[in-house]
């Protein structure tokens, strides 16, 4: 191993569900087809929470498991099939840490559903360390002149909403419902929605995040909390008072998902992001069949959706509203996420 590449790192590990320790761990070592990577920056996405509480019908890797899925970091060392990638090139570990390459899915580019693929923070450790491994072919290119602390929820944040506004089918002066809009994949949905030409609704709860949603150019917020009737609040949002064209759901609760299949246009499109703990979305038969409305899942992204996700915020039309902290401090998020208290996105920073 290169002298200036540590035996030892700095890591938060998922030693039982629930909790994560702040500790020394050994540095991984790349294989043949792997890259390791000094992650400088990671955000914190909820998925990451959901990991940790052991939330969903999908094992992880047995613990230890180190989280985290937004990795931006340069890259130190190269197996010996990574020949396309150079030593101290900037790159961003995704949650698709790697796929298989050859399926059905593979050769059409849907890597997401690949039944082989490794998720990093997930079933393969992640970005929540000072170095992490992943694969070559899909480590997320970032340009040179890119902030990797300002990129770092592009990485999965970014890449998701993206998809997800492409999946909705909506087009530019169509109206979009984006729930959640004052959390991570919210605050920046809010952008890329405006960037690609969309009028916004944003739904979500609480002052702070209305404040953050105006700012971030919705046309409209309508607070969960406060309305007494959402359903007709958000079809009186859009000029002629027939619903918004789509809907991206990316609030951590239920009943969001069965509200929107009410107050979407006929012909509508329901973008399924958010995955809260056993829920199951359910809509009456006859309205969807007589109103034609579409109900579809989204799941990040592939690795052309990252390099056009990037590429908005390269050319500077997403700005992330993050706050930084240390790794060291990573439970503290979790428990401000928990709590539904953190408006945009927070990063760590693996040196502190
Ligand atoms: N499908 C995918 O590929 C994909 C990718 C990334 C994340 N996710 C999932 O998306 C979800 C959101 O992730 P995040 O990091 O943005 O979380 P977050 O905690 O930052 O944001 C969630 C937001 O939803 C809001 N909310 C809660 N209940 C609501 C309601 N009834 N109506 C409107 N808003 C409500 C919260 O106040 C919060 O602002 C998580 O479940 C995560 O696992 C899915
Ligand atoms: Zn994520
Ligand atoms: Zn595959």
């Amino acid at each position: 191993m290169s002298p200036s590449i540590p035996s030892e790192q700095w890591a938060q590990v998922i030693e039982k569900q629930g909790s994560v320790t702040y500790k020394k761990i050994p540095v991984p070592k790349p294989g043949p087809d792997e890259v390791l990577v000094n992650v400088k920056y990671s955000g914190v996405c909820h998925t990451d929470l959901h990991a940790m509480n052991g939330d969903w019908p999908l094992a992880t890797k047995p613990f230890p498991l180190v989280g985290g899925h937004e990795g931006a970091g340069v890259v130190v060392q190269l197996g010996e099939l990574a020949t396309e990638l150079k030593i101290g090139q900037k790159v961003g570990i995704k949650w698709i840490n790697g796929s298989c390459l050859a399926c059905p899915y593979c050769q059409r580019a849907d890597e997401p559903l690949c039944a082989k693929a490794t998720m990093s923070g997930y079933t393969v450790d992640g970005t929540f360390q000072q170095y992490a491994v992943a694969k070559a072919a899909h480590v997320a290119r970032i340009p040179d002149e890119c902030d990797l602390e300002a990129i770092a929820p592009v990485l999965c944040a970014g890449i998701t909403v993206y998809k997800g506004l492409k999946e909705s089918g909506a087009k530019p002066g169509d109206t979009i419902a984006i729930v959640g809009a004052g959390g991570g994949l919210g605050s920046l949905a809010l952008q890329y929605a405006s960037a690609m030409g969309l009028h916004a609704i944003g739904i979500d709860g609480g002052d702070e995040k209305k404040k953050l949603v105006e700012k971030l150019g919705a046309q409209t917020f309508i607070d969960f909390t406060k309305t007494n009737d959402l359903v007709a609040d958000v079809k009186a949002a859009t000029p002629d008072g027939l619903g918004p064209s789509a809907c991206l759901l990316l609030a951590v609760s239920e009943k969001p998902f069965q509200q929107a299949t009410e107050y979407v246009r006929s012909r509508g499109v329901v973008v399924c992001i958010g995955l809260p703990a056993n829920a199951s979305i359910s809509a009456p038969v006859f309205d969807t069949v007589v109103r034609m409305i579409n109900i579809k899942g989204s799941y990040v992204g592939n690795r052309a959706d990252t390099a056009e996700a990037i590429d908005f915020f390269r050319r500077g039309l997403i700005q992330v509203p993050s706050k930084t902290v240390g790794l060291s401090k990573l439970q503290d998020v979790y428990e401000l996420m928990e709590a539904g208290k953190i408006a945009g996105r927070y990063v760590v920073d693996t040196s502190k």
